[in-house]
């Protein structure tokens, strides 16, 4: 009998299958088959090892159904794969990290197992800021190599007024996300009274609740408020809140430490099975991952079986969900899909008022109706749009009225050209006169750092991508550098008027034309 082949043997093969096939990749992400490994085997699941958060993107969304059927032609069957950020890469940044972090103590570093990128990259320390009562970034217990804490973006409203959240080490909840500041609405109201009954009530009626709708809506802010709520009114409630992505790199590295030991599966397993309730963001963004859907598949059904809550959010309602089996999808409408339409006119004036008094300005109310006007679909946006004018009035000492915010806003139009990192990276590349590998990479020098964070904050004001997510793009850096990068040219925009005009036209261009061309 032929010995089986080894899953390097088999990635060989089928790399050399895939160089024979027209793939539609550009040559960026054509270079990104090179940095592919293969370096374990359990079963037909294979696991992809690669150096970076962008080839795995790009396997994932452009090459999934050409390596699995190149995977089936090298073996013979069906071979699912599971895709790993290597852990030395991620050791060395997370080495390089704290080398460079000095005053970073003790308590901030997390107590996890798993080696974790601490506190800040290398490129921005806590020293350049200018937040002295900055509160300490909370790591968390159960960080990854691949990813630390994913952020729960329901409260983060991007002001230096306001007190950025962090995660709670135990759940994972944006503690600043409640219902009490959750503006209600007619497109919103549904969602918000089914999501406090399943946190009065966890494992009745509504289980699973299914909550779906578009960018910026309050799906998140939602989520994290069930999960608040409930251990307001139990606190001995168990309760999680997680995303895909962070979910999935759970998953890859507890199966990948299973080669040596059952432990780090099995608490793996603890951390998402023993709850009570147990809240899962960006749900869509698994498709695809067939071991990690297999895997929550099962979770889903344990927790269900044993009344324990479950509550899901998508941007779209279960049945267009696309890469997941059948039988998750009709899980996920045993319960109640509930569905956040974009906000009336009223919601947004009343959304507006309710973050203008928390941040202590007050605005007349003919300015929020022209920013609610301006600003249609996202509460996000609407945000943005909020905090560029009182930048403005404070960059010019003047007071907010009606002139200056439409002065302000005048770039501000609703778009449909979909804004993705790569063109914001791209755009700003090209507005500092500096390459998109430099955006994204290690240099300190300082017009770079400045590039770097005018990126990442324009990355989380104009895309639906969490501060995880943003930070992988930009190096494999941690979420707390996205947030301090954020804050920081917020910060800059009320007192600069370079960054303000930098943002102001980066946007502009961007919402026109889907970049900023190189001049
Ligand atoms: N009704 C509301 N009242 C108060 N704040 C809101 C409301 N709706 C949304 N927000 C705020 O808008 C921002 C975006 O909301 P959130 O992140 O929950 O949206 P989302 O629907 O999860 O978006 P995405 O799909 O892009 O992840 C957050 O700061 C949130 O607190």
């Amino acid at each position: 009998m032929s010995e089986p082949m080894s899953a390097q043997e088999i990635w060989d093969k089928t790399y050399q299958l895939l160089l024979d096939q027209p793939l539609e990749l550009t040559p960026r992400e054509a270079a990104c088959l090179t940095d592919i490994s293969a370096t374990n085997m359990f079963g037909t699941m294979i696991v992809l090892t690669v150096s970076n958060e962008f080839t795995r993107t790009v396997i994932e969304k452009k090459l999934h159904a050409s390596l699995t059927a190149a995977f089936a032609q090298v073996t013979g069957q069906t071979i699912t794969f599971v895709i790993q950020i290597d852990p030395d890469v991620l050791a060395r940044q997370s080495a390089t990290t704290t080398q460079t972090l000095p005053r970073v103590s003790a308590e901030h570093t997390s107590t996890s197992q798993f080696p974790v990128i601490t506190a800040q990259s290398p490129v921005v320390t806590r020293d350049s800021f200018d937040f002295a009562e900055e509160p300490a970034p909370v790591t968390t217990t159960t960080s990854l190599p691949i990813v630390e804490a994913a952020d729960a973006k329901g409260d983060m409203t991007i002001t230096p007024t306001t007190t950025m959240s962090y995660r709670d080490e135990a759940t994972h909840l944006n503690k600043n996300a409640r219902f009490d500041n959750f503006v209600p609405g007619d497109s919103n109201k549904f969602a918000k009274n089914i999501a406090l009954a399943a946190a009065e009530r966890p494992g009745l009626e509504y289980n699973p609740l299914f909550i779906y709708g578009a960018s910026g809506l309050g799906k998140t802010h939602l989520l994290n408020a069930i999960g608040n709520h409930a251990l307001l009114m139990n606190p001995h409630l168990r309760v999680r809140y997680t995303n895909s992505e962070e979910m999935t790199n759970e998953f890859v590295y507890a199966l990948e430490q299973s080669r040596h030991t059952n432990t780090v599966m099995n608490d793996f397993n603890h951390r998402y099975r023993d709850v009570d309730i147990l809240l899962v963001d960006d749900i869509q963004f698994i498709a695809g991952r067939d071991a990690t859907v297999e895997w929550f598949f099962n979770t889903f059904n344990e927790l269900y079986e044993n009344g324990k809550q479950i509550a899901i959010v998508s941007d779209v309602a279960p049945k267009n969900l696309k890469g997941l089996p059948d039988r998750l999808i009709s899980r996920f409408n045993q319960g109640l899909p509930v569905n956040i339409d974009p906000p009336a006119h009223e919601l947004r004036v009343a959304i507006l008022r309710m973050k203008a008094k928390t941040q202590h300005v007050d605005i007349p109310m003919d300015v929020l109706d022209l920013i609610a006007e301006k600003v249609t679909d996202n509460v996000r946006e609407l945000e943005g749009a909020l905090t560029r004018v009182v930048a403005m009035s404070s960059l010019n000492n003047k007071q907010i009225t009606k002139s200056l915010a439409e002065q302000t806003l005048s770039d501000y139009t609703n778009t449909t050209i979909e804004i993705t990192p790569a063109n914001i990276i791209t755009s700003v590349a090209n507005y500092y006169k500096l390459t998109f590998d430099d955006v994204v990479g290690s240099s300190r020098t300082k017009n770079v750092a400045q590039a770097r964070q005018v990126a990442m904050y324009m990355s989380r004001e104009l895309t639906s991508m969490s501060l995880v997510d943003i930070g992988a793009i930009f190096g494999g850096r941690d979420h707390s550098t996205v947030m301090h990068a954020c804050r920081k040219i917020v910060s800059e925009m009320s007192e600069n008027m370079e960054t303000f005009n930098a943002v102001k036209e980066l946007t502009a261009h961007l919402k026109q034309n889907g970049e900023y061309a190189a001049r």
